[in-house]
């Protein structure tokens, strides 16, 4: 049996938001990091990878449930992990030798031995020769190679990874992971596990021996996936591509095991409008009708050149609006995503109305506020405080403008940045004519 590191055991966690209202971010988690393993968090933007990661290091606290260490609740920060950051996190006034040496110092160990073992963890991570150079004096790769010697060095049992590759290019972020998994086979690696966040499909299934695919509102394992393919692996193999698919498959499909409403019925809080700009999800639509009305989600992705996380939003948003279905990793175009696309800009609008009113929930709601306003106008402070019942404030921002960018181009309503008011548009027919208020 595999040595368990770490617990999470029903672990949820809320945040407060501004106005005092609770915003649930994890739900009932529960998972094991063991030894010999590497688990990726895989998931879209904002269903809590992040926090998840965070409560496994002890830097956040759980609102219920609890992490355990070999056994022990964590009470404060954990003693057995390292983290490496996205943003690199370095301390732009300290050498490389200085950065690395940092946690060691935090532990008290003395400054011969801090030498010696940063230098043999500065050697391992590829950084020999630049001991003495500052972060600003070195490229994106090496100072996450800094980010990197900083955490092993401690020789955490568990090596945390929030998202390390994301802020690089394309080909160091690769050279580095290829570098990261020799060393993984390797003797000297001087962790146990490793738990990497990603939003990225390919990564998660190049690196992990399990993938835990977390869904949102609030973030809740949505399923795991066991990788059992040999290292180094090959992103062109079948059975490569295979899992790729079934993982697209995971983060795009419905939940049968949850309760998501219909957009049809659902209230604006139960079912968030994607943050894709029409732009983005027309395009989207004129690209699966381009390649026959059918296509297979990673290979666009990948021909794209796009990351999951800026596709997802946009098949969420056409979806949500009945112009595509997605099953197994496939879009497939509808009657009526078919007409939007291939319609005339009059046609494609009324029709993107149409969709918007009855399967956007939040533009259904604003739409029938505003047929029951005196003057076909709301203040957007109204919705705003409606929306923050279950939002962040940045997030209720961000729903209501998407709904304002869908409701401009579907002329259904506007926002007004003179009297900072939704206003209905009259050509929309959602308050008789004689009612609407004068510009
Ligand atoms: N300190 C906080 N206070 C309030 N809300 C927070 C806090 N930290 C995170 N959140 C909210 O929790 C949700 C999940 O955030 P988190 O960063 O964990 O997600 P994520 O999956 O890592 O997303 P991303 O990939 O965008 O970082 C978001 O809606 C975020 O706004």
């Amino acid at each position: 049996m595999q040595d368990n590191l770490i617990t999470v055991d029903r672990v949820s966690k809320s945040f407060t938001g501004a106005a005092g209202d609770e915003l649930r971010v994890l739900d009932e988690i529960t998972l094991e990091l063991r030894a010999g393993e590497i688990v990726a968090l895989l998931g879209r933007s904002g269903s809590g990878k992040s926090t998840l990661l965070r409560t496994i290091a002890g830097l956040i606290s759980p609102t219920g449930g609890t992490v355990r260490y070999r056994g022990t609740e964590l009470n404060g920060a954990n003693p057995g992990t390292a983290m490496v950051f996205q943003s690199f996190a370095l301390m732009p006034w300290l050498t490389v030798q200085d950065n690395v040496e940092l946690g060691l110092a935090a532990q008290g160990v003395p400054v011969a031995q801090r030498r010696e073992r940063a230098l043999a963890a500065i050697d391992l991570i590829g950084l020999d020769g630049f001991e003495s150079a500052y972060p600003k004096e070195l490229s994106g790769g090496m100072r996450q190679r800094v980010g990197f010697a900083r955490a092993l060095v401690l020789e955490p049992d568990v090596l945390l990874m929030d998202e390390p590759f994301s802020a690089l290019d394309v080909l160091t972020a690769e050279n580095l992971r290829t570098e990261l998994m020799s060393l993984w086979a390797g003797q000297k690696f001087p962790t146990k596990a490793v738990c990497i966040v990603t939003h990225n499909i390919e990564e998660a299934v190049l690196l992990a021996d399990r993938v835990i695919v977390l869904g949102a509102n609030p973030g809740h394992i949505r399923a795991e996936v066991t990788v059992d393919l040999d290292r180094p692996r090959d992103r062109k193999s079948p059975t490569f591509e295979a899992l790729v698919d079934r993982l697209y498959d995971l983060l795009t499909g419905r939940e049968a095991d949850r309760h998501e409403p219909e957009p049809t019925v659902a209230t604006p809080t139960a079912r968030p409008l994607p943050a894709a700009s029409v732009g983005g999800l027309a395009g989207l639509v004129e690209i699966v009708h381009a390649r026959g009305g059918r296509v297979d989600l990673p290979d666009i992705a990948a021909d794209l050149n796009f990351e999951i996380d800026d596709l997802l939003p946009l098949v969420d948003a056409a979806t949500m609006l009945g112009f595509v279905e997605v099953e197994g990793g496939d879009l497939t175009l509808t009657t009526v995503g078919k007409d939007f696309t291939t319609a005339d800009i009059q046609r494609s609008k009324q029709l993107f109305a149409e969709q918007a009113r009855h399967r956007a929930p939040l533009v259904r709601t604003v739409c029938r506020a505003l047929a029951t306003s005196a003057d076909g106008s709301l203040r957007a402070g109204f919705f705003l405080d409606l929306l923050r019942r279950g939002f962040s404030a940045a997030d209720a921002q961000r729903q209501l403008d998407t709904a304002i960018d869908w409701a401009r181009y579907g002329e259904l309503f506007d926002y007004d940045t003179d009297t900072d008011r939704i206003t209905a548009d009259p050509a929309a027919g959602l308050v008789p004519e004689t009612q609407l208020r004068s510009h």
